[in-house]
């Protein structure tokens, strides 16, 4: 062994999982946020129209119009558009920010010359429609920023034409300092794996932890802190996005589940105004058209001192979800858990779909209790928070990555088959102290090099968990 791979070795046996550290961690999350109770206000609701000031100018939002022909405190009114103007009153999405300065104060971008994995290049690779999953990916040994720190893994359509999406995983050590990022390609939904983020914007500020996740919309400023929530967790941060170029996200529809379940409206969080009066140097960086550019400014960019509307970024804690699941028997599809959805304009078929696996009780009766053996029309990228994923004895861990591409067919490992086949059909709790996910697409997705090659972490044996599937037929 090397130095590097001494010192790369150290750190993934840090944080390799053992049994006793994957039970604990909801409850040192929970521990967690009682040690540090959150120190920033929200306001809930998907979808709601949200009004916010900053405690420290009150009346700094105009009332009875947007655009006074000046401003309470003297700022600047600025409209963000997540929608077109026109588009359907019930979808349109726009917010109304009243800031120290505009946000077209700054200098011309430039190509940004710093280093990062983003790629939007999908010709890079041969089309592979195997079975692939990932080991968990390194996390840098030097300092890396949340946006420094992006790697694309596999993706499909194009920021051009605004449809397609994009799977980066994010692995970073340290902090933005007087820097802002922007996309204008799309949403980032985050799902964080390790550490805890806490993300400056525009609108305000919040924290994200494992098992929370936050969706940050196109274009609006952000700027990614670095922190130590737990023992287990440090510095080290590293997580899941999926991002949409065509639509935002919405709740699925409920059908005759009623009114009420799966991600409920209220336990969506939106920050409150909150603004930082600083003239040092800022760089923002965007992503435009699958590039980064950097752009100068005497100013920071998160000066907004009153905002209103319903173009938001906010978050949502994992373990709010209300499960609803079969009481009497078989297997439902996936798309109970559906936890947000980015609609195509084909109905009832998704751009993409946050999807997660959660804590529940199975009860069915002479059932096959875990997924089913499938081929789907539709793209299921996987990756796991934490614990053990109910469809694979070994193999999938925390911060790896399972893809499933279209018509690939998967299901469940050849131990898990055996397990369940005899498993006495008793109320049983599932997943407990796990956290699956999948980003399920209509798409078809290409891999990147760096995520078929260079990362190193593709597991060429995974094929080998079905082997040992042998024939029953009893005729
Ligand atoms: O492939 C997977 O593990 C995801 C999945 C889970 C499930 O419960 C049913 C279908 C499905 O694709
Ligand atoms: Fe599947």
């Amino acid at each position: 062994m090397n130095d590097y791979e001494k010192k790369r070795s150290r750190i993934n046996g840090t944080f390799r999982w053992t049994e006793r550290q994957t039970k604990d961690l909801l409850n040192i999350i929970v521990e967690n946020v009682k040690a540090n109770p959150e120190q920033f206000k929200y306001m809930n609701g998907f979808g709601s129209y949200f009004s916010s000031e900053d405690k420290r100018c009150p009346g700094s939002l105009p009332l009875g119009q947007n655009s006074p022909q000046n401003c309470p405190y003297g700022l600047y009114a600025e409209q963000i558009s997540g929608t077109a103007f026109t588009a359907p009153r019930k979808e349109n999405l726009r917010s109304w920010l009243y800031r120290i300065r505009p946000s077209v104060l700054h200098e011309p971008f430039k190509p940004f010359t710093g280093k990062t994995g983003l790629n939007n290049n999908w010709n890079e690779q041969h089309p592979n429609p195997n079975q692939m999953r990932w080991k968990p990916f390194d996390i840098p040994l030097d300092d890396v920023n949340f946006v420094e720190g992006l790697h694309t893994i596999c993706g499909s359509g194009g920021e051009y034409s605004h449809h397609g999406i994009a799977i980066h995983i994010y692995s970073c050590t340290t902090s933005m300092e007087k820097i802002a990022f922007y996309n204008s390609d799309g949403d980032f939904l985050v799902v964080p794996q390790k550490g805890c983020l806490e993300i400056t914007t525009e609108f305000g500020k919040f924290v994200v932890r494992p098992n929370e996740i936050c969706v940050i919309p196109q274009g609006i400023r952000y700027s990614v802190k670095v922190r130590e929530p737990s023992r287990y967790v440090t510095s080290l941060n590293s997580g899941y996005i999926l991002e949409v170029y065509n639509n935002h996200f919405q709740l699925p529809e409920l059908g005759p589940i009623g009114a009420n379940g799966l991600a409920n409206p209220r336990d969506f969080l939106t920050p409150v105004a909150l603004f930082e009066d600083n003239d040092e140097d800022f760089q923002i960086i965007c992503k435009y058209q699958g590039k980064l550019f950097s752009a100068k400014q005497s100013h920071s960019p998160f000066d907004v001192v009153a905002w209103h509307g319903n173009y938001v970024p906010f978050k949502y804690d994992l373990s709010k979800f209300m499960v609803i699941n079969s009481a009497s028997f078989d297997h439902c599809d996936p798309s109970i858990f559906t936890v947000l959805t980015c609609p195509s304009f084909r109905p009832g078929t998704a751009i993409a779909d946050f999807v997660i696996f959660p804590p529940r009780w199975a009860v069915q009766e002479h059932t096959f209790r875990p997924p089913y053996y499938h081929r789907n029309c539709m793209s299921e990228f996987m990756g796991l928070i934490f614990g053990k994923y109910e469809a694979k004895n070994n193999g999938f861990l925390p911060g790896g990555a399972t893809l499933h591409s279209i018509m690939t067919p998967h299901g469940p490992d050849y131990q898990c088959f055996e397990n369940a086949s005899r498993a006495e059909l008793i109320p049983e709790r599932v997943a407990d102290n796990t956290q699956a996910f999948m980003f399920e697409s209509s798409l078809s997705l290409r891999i990147t090099k760096w995520a078929e090659k260079t990362c190193q972490k593709l597991d060429e044996q995974y094929f080998e968990c079905w082997k040992g599937l042998k024939k029953n037929f009893n005729i």
